[in-house]
């Protein structure tokens, strides 16, 4: 198979119908909601909390909390309903996420999107959790991974999951290619149009975007969303530790499989970077906007659907071509 990534790939012009950026529509639905823009953080500790969702929804952004407070989502959820906004958690696949689940339907409290992510999803477990939500909870959006297959995306969508996350060790804090040699690092981009071949509902692609306009790289390439986590870490407010060395201060941002989130060394498969300290989050996601509005003009179009079609060029390392600085 040929490959590519993100940094491999140009889109190409055509011809503006739009009298100003301020006309094009970033906006995307999934399920029963539609957000202004086709992001949504990482689902990790160093990239969301509770202050953060709560802006995120009632700004109309989409959200995924992480689930390694696990003890804390039923009130998450509790609270998030208080508020009128909508109710986005994660879960695992081991028993005791069962008995939570369970425990969220016996007193009513129904979240209304709930993600099983885990390393390897393209599993047996991860099919069984999504047909166990699926029956207790049959009105929440359920979002499955991390899968990197067509193969994976299928099964799990029949299974039942309303979208799949697609990457498997692009992230940044990710060393699942080098402890395991398995993965879609590196060719993430080819392995989300691979996966859009098949897939019949939304694909969240997940992992490696490292610039605004790799946002529109994977839609053009089949994305619906685009999980971010680096990218979207090292702001004021993110909830990493504030690190200070030579002078310099950074924030904290670890892998989800990594010892410092895991607390063990069992099984890790992500590390831990500082990243410099970058100012405000919620400014960043405005930027996010502006520059995925102008990406629709590009693509010669009024709304995201502009870019699904885009035509487009391979050439290796294309965007650091001549500007190296
Ligand atoms: N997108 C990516 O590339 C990756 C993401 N992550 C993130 O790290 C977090 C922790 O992930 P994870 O360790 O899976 O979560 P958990 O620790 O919750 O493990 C989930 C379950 O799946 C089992 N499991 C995990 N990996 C495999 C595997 N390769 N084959 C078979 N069974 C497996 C675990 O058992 P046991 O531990 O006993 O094997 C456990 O029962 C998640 O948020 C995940 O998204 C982690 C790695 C890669
Ligand atoms: N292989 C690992 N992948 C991880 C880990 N923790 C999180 N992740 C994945 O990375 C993305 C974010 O990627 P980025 O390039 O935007 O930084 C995240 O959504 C997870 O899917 C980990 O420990 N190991």
């Amino acid at each position: 198979m040929k490959t590519f990534d993100y940094d491999d790939i140009q889109l190409i012009p055509r011809r503006c119908v739009i009298e100003s950026r301020n006309e094009a529509d970033t906006s995307v639905q999934l399920g029963q909601y539609h957000f202004k823009i086709p992001v949504v953080p990482a689902n990790m500790q160093t990239v969301i909390n509770e202050e953060i969702a709560i802006w995120l929804a009632s700004h109309g952004y989409f959200y995924v909390m992480h689930r390694f407070e696990p003890a804390k989502r039923e009130q998450f959820i509790i609270e998030m309903h208080q508020k009128n906004l909508y109710a986005s958690i994660s879960v695992g696949v081991k028993k005791d996420e069962y008995s939570f689940i369970d425990q969220l339907v016996a007193h009513k409290i129904r979240p209304e999107f709930v993600t099983i992510d885990i390393a390897h999803g393209h599993s047996d477990s991860v099919i069984d959790m999504i047909r166990h939500i699926k029956r207790v909870l049959p009105h929440a959006f359920v979002i499955a991974g991390n899968v990197g297959t067509p193969d994976g995306v299928r099964d799990l969508e029949q299974a039942g999951a309303d979208a799949t996350k697609v990457g498997i060790g692009p992230g940044r804090a990710c060393i699942t290619k080098i402890k395991t040699g398995f993965g879609t690092g590196g060719w993430q981009l080819s392995a989300l149009e691979w996966c859009s071949s098949v897939a019949r509902k939304p694909i969240i692609a997940d992992g490696g975007i490292r610039t605004h306009g790799d946002i529109a790289k994977s839609i053009r390439f089949g994305a619906t969303m685009v999980m971010i986590g680096s990218m979207l870490a090292g702001f004021e407010q993110s909830p990493g530790e504030e690190v200070t060395t030579a002078g310099k201060t950074f924030k904290e941002y670890f892998g989800s499989a990594s010892e410092l989130q895991k607390q063990a060394h069992h099984h890790i498969e992500g590390k831990r970077v500082l990243i410099p300290i970058k100012g405000d989050l919620y400014e960043e996601l405005g930027d996010m906007q502006e520059d995925l509005q102008s990406a629709i003009s590009y693509a010669g179009g009024r709304d995201l659907n502009a870019l699904k079609d885009v035509d487009y060029v391979v050439v290796p390392n294309t965007i650091y071509n001549g500007d190296h600085n």
